[in-house]
């Protein structure tokens, strides 16, 4: 494939690297490497290794990431539509694993579809603080906010908006941000082709613009001692030393820290910017003829504590009438998940126990991690954990909710390994024939969610959503 680099990049990246260049160059014929993170949230990494219908080998630099051979097929496994695990590609496992997010922060992920990172960074939070993951595309971000459902991520609210716009509502709000920046995406020459085609000088310098834009709202986001992430998958300085010396001369509260696995990482080129800061060198650099993935580059930034504190956001006010939260029908809504959770998630009532979190948008309803925000006036997909859709006083439970639980939560469930012929009709969206007990009942593959049923009549009514069924 190497003949179809573009000679505009193949020249500079020949300039940059010299005697490396040929090694650098020869790795484009090497195959591709494929990768898998495991989710936490729903299954521990020894257990899993346990179960993996696939060969593993660990990820050096990300302790739930995997490889798995060329051939294996694990986006077609019901463990992944159980969200056991997401397929991500290696490197690309580093940024999020370097923003070291705590249980109980604030978390925002800037630029979050298709969601790798932002479902590493729940699995960090552990379902605790609060996770916004926005994207600025609008159909991008959906399936960034199926993806968090699909991962059984209770504590993360889906926005839609442009960084400055955030920036305006959460000034100096949260304790990491990461900013996996929209790039050129030469790092992904290799593994998506296509991204040559779309390719140019021009996109660099454009890119390299929007970067700097993006981290001046992301500064202006992050609380006084908290930390960025900058992330690129491209090789050009612009994007990557460039953008980071331009933010320093602009932003002197903020300094590189040191990232980890300096065994793995290279360190980044103070040469290839202006100025040509020594700390820059604290920036790294994953080049695909050094490590078993592609080409990525990532930064670590620490804002001084002697900046003064933001003012809180706004508060939720309730509003009778408000168009967001409709107060009405929300007493009967949170009655109707009172009683559907006493009969089908015994322990549901004492966990979810803060009437305040509960938020009705029309006939849905959900349980927010920040019950406290405001989010009028910005466009919101999902505010926390659904719990499903209220009709006639009756709530028919989300299969986000389904993904959230254990067996052990539940008061029925029907089990199926992974093969049983059974699992596959449910995926394709068939009842299956089944006598039980009545009411709604989790279906498992093994011991993991995977969606939900209703049992009536011997059978198993088939509630696995349209939109993901098996073709
Ligand atoms: C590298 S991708 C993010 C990948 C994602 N973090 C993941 O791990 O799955 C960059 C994202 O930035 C979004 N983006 C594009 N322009 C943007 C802008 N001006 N501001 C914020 N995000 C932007 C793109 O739509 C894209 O989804």
């Amino acid at each position: 494939m190497t003949q179809l680099l573009p000679s505009a990049f193949t020249e500079r990246m020949r300039t940059l690297l010299q005697e490396e260049y040929e090694a650098f160059v020869a790795s484009y014929e090497q195959p591709v490497f494929h990768g898998l993170r495991v989710n936490p949230l729903k299954v521990d990494r020894e257990r899993f290794l346990k179960l993996s219908p696939f060969s593993l080998e660990p990820v050096a630099w990300c302790v739930n990431g995997f490889r798995y051979p060329e051939g294996a097929r694990p986006g077609k496994h019901p463990y992944h539509s159980a969200g056991l695990y997401y397929l991500q590609e290696p490197s690309a496992m580093s940024a999020a694993e370097c923003l070291q997010a705590q249980p109980g922060e604030t978390v925002l992920d800037l630029c979050a579809a298709p969601g790798g990172k932002s479902t590493q960074l729940a699995a960090a939070l552990q379902g605790r603080g609060l996770l916004i993951a926005n994207e600025i595309h609008p159909v991008r971000a959906r399936i960034l906010s199926e993806n968090l459902e699909r991962c059984g991520v209770p504590n993360a609210v889906v926005t839609n908006e442009t960084p400055e716009r955030l920036m305006d509502r959460f000034p100096k709000f949260f304790d990491r941000i990461l900013v996996d920046a929209p790039c050129s995406g030469e790092g992904m020459f290799r593994k998506l082709p296509e991204a040559i085609e779309e390719w140019s000088p021009e996109k660099v310098t454009d890119c390299h613009l929007m970067q700097i834009d993006i981290l001046d709202a992301a500064a202006a986001m992050l609380k006084p001692g908290g930390t960025i992430v900058y992330s690129t998958c491209t090789f050009a300085p612009l994007e990557n030393e460039q953008s980071m010396a331009t933010f320093l001369e602009r932003h002197p509260e903020f300094s590189l820290i040191p990232l980890p696995h300096p065994e793995h990482f290279a360190p980044g080129h103070p040469e290839w910017a202006t100025p040509a800061s020594d700390e820059l060198a604290q920036t790294a650099r994953l080049w695909p003829h050094l490590l078993n993935g592609e080409g990525h580059y990532l930064a670590k930034l620490q804002k001084s504590m002697d900046v003064e504190p933001a003012e809180a956001p706004k508060k939720r006010k309730e509003k009778r009438g408000a168009k967001s939260s409709a107060p009405a029908g929300r007493k009967e809504a949170i009655a109707a998940w009172r009683s559907f959770a006493a009969e089908a998630i015994p322990c549901a009532n004492s966990l979810l126990d803060n009437d305040h979190a509960f938020l009705l948008f029309g006939e849905q309803l959900y349980y927010s991690p920040a019950p406290e925000l405001d989010w009028d006036g910005i466009k919101v997909l999902r505010v926390g954990l659904h719990l499903g859709t209220v009709k006639k006083n009756r709530l028919e439970p989300s299969h986000a909710l389904a993904l959230t639980l254990t067996a052990d939560e539940v008061a029925r469930t029907a089990s199926f390994s992974a093969d049983d012929p059974s699992l596959l009709r449910y995926l394709k969206g068939e009842a299956l024939s089944r006598e039980d007990a009545t009411g709604w009942t989790l279906v498992k593959v093994d011991d993991f969610s995977i969606g939900w049923g209703k049992q009536a009549d011997g059978q198993l009514k088939n509630h696995y959503p349209k939109g993901l069924r098996w073709l």
